[in-house]
């Protein structure tokens, strides 16, 4: 039986689009096949920019004992001088808040400030596509607002297309957008106004 079907979607450039749905609608399917980590048993999949995955957990993610080793890591495979690795780990903790932590010792970070370095790690390897699987469960407040302020500055400064995956609606407000899965397919999408519209009347 399918789990996806017909499920199209367009994030445009510097924006920060949610995706909700109950449990079992499909929503981390969707992500992982979009991310390239599941491939559908058939049909076709198209995502049209360099795109990158970031996990619920950080610690799935981060490999490197220290913020800027870290987040420098995924630049191995690029032909960059050391100066440039310099400059685009320091413009991708920039744009998270997290300059300020280069040399720390990943251990000593808050959930939250691990999800920043994760975020910078694929922010500093030049995607365009970020695809974010339920970043703030794990989170208290402090840090949900953290991430989520610090992805919808990363997707502007860097004009990158963000697509988040949340059971919170309070998180609805960050968003430029929205997408609601039922049963495999996107039953509704939600522009600016629309969501403003929505949180009003709830
Ligand atoms: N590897 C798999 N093999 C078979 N069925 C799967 C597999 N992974 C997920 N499913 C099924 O696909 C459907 C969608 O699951 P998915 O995890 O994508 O939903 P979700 O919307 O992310 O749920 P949740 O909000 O609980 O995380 C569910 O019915 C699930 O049982």
């Amino acid at each position: 039986m399918p789990i996806l079907r017909n499920c199209e979607l367009r994030v445009p450039e510097g924006q920060l689009w949610m995706l909700l749905g109950p449990n079992g609608s499909g929503k981390s399917t969707l992500l992982k096949i979009l991310a390239g980590l599941l491939n559908p048993t058939c049909g076709t999949v198209y995502v049209d920019r360099p795109k990158s995955f970031v996990f619920q957990n950080p610690d799935h993610q981060i490999v490197m004992p220290t913020v800027e080793a870290d987040v420098a890591f995924g630049l191995g495979k690029f032909n960059l001088t050391a100066e440039e690795v310099q400059n685009r780990v320091s413009k991708a903790l920039d744009s998270v808040g997290m300059s300020r932590y280069l040399k720390r010792p990943v251990q000593t970070l808050s959930g939250g400030q691990k999800q920043r370095v994760a975020i910078a790690g694929a922010l500093a390897e030049s995607c365009k596509v970020l695809l974010l699987d339920e970043l703030t469960t794990f989170l208290d407040e402090k840090d949900q607002v953290g991430v989520i302020k610090a992805v919808k500055n990363s997707v502007a400064t860097e004009q990158v297309a963000a697509l988040w995956v949340t059971h919170r609606l309070d998180e609805l407000k960050y968003a430029d957008g929205a997408f609601c899965m039922e049963d495999g397919r996107i039953v509704m999408q939600m522009d600016g106004s629309s969501i403003a519209n929505f949180l009003r009347n709830r």
